[in-house]
């Protein structure tokens, strides 16, 4: 794969920030977005409204979460995307909403969320038909940063991201655009099954 130079990373960024916001999936400044580099990663900073977001709101962090450039604070759940970068080398972007969908079925759902026939689940990376049947990993949320890594970890590999009960999705990818496209295939996927909850 070529790795793209850090100037594109960083317009694809903001582009992928601007769009998932755009899509109301960063209510009340919540999510967090990085892409990696040859330094260590780009990430929001904290508690900056997605919908305005800039150039100057992106941190340079190198892969222990520190920030080598930029003046403001990183992101609260940074570490996270740093062990998230560490954990696997074919990551180079993750994507974190706060969406209904997901706040509410990571809640009723804490031990996962299966997927079945669904012809969205052929947009998550390895699957070839809606005839399988999936499931979206739930990690306990947390506070502490490490815990909630070590809950990753302990559930990897996790090859579109997982859901963080009661807070929201974190999507992964080998490029920008595949993440984008694992976040909204997730989002799609929660819609129906949440939609599927009202049948009866
Ligand atoms: C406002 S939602 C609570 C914090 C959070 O979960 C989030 O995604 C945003 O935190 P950040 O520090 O990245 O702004
Ligand atoms: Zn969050």
């Amino acid at each position: 794969m070529i790795v793209p130079n850090t100037e594109t990373l960083q317009a694809d960024l903001l582009a992928a920030i601007s769009w998932a916001a755009q899509q109301g999936w960063t209510p009340a400044t919540g999510g967090n977005f990085s892409a990696r580099t040859e330094a260590g990663y780009l990430v929001t900073a904290s508690g900056r409204d997605k919908t305005r977001i800039q150039a100057d709101d992106l941190l340079l962090c190198n892969l222990d979460g520190k920030v080598l450039e930029g003046n403001s604070k990183p992101s609260a759940e940074s570490n996270l995307h740093a062990a998230l970068y560490r954990l696997d080398a074919s990551i180079n972007c993750v994507l974190h909403t706060h969406t209904v969908a997901s706040t509410v079925l990571s809640r009723r759902f804490p031990e996962g969320i299966e997927l079945s026939g669904f012809e969205m689940q052929k947009a998550l990376q390895g699957n070839v038909t809606h005839d399988a049947t999936i499931s979206l990993p739930v990690v306990p949320n947390s506070q502490d940063m490490e815990e909630l890594a070590e809950q990753v970890r302990s559930g990897w590999p996790m090859p579109w991201g997982f859901l963080v009960a009661g807070h929201g999705i974190y999507a992964v990818g080998d490029s920008i655009a595949s993440c984008r496209r694992h976040l909204e295939a997730i989002e799609f996927l929660l819609a129906c099954v949440l939609e599927e909850s009202r049948w009866s």
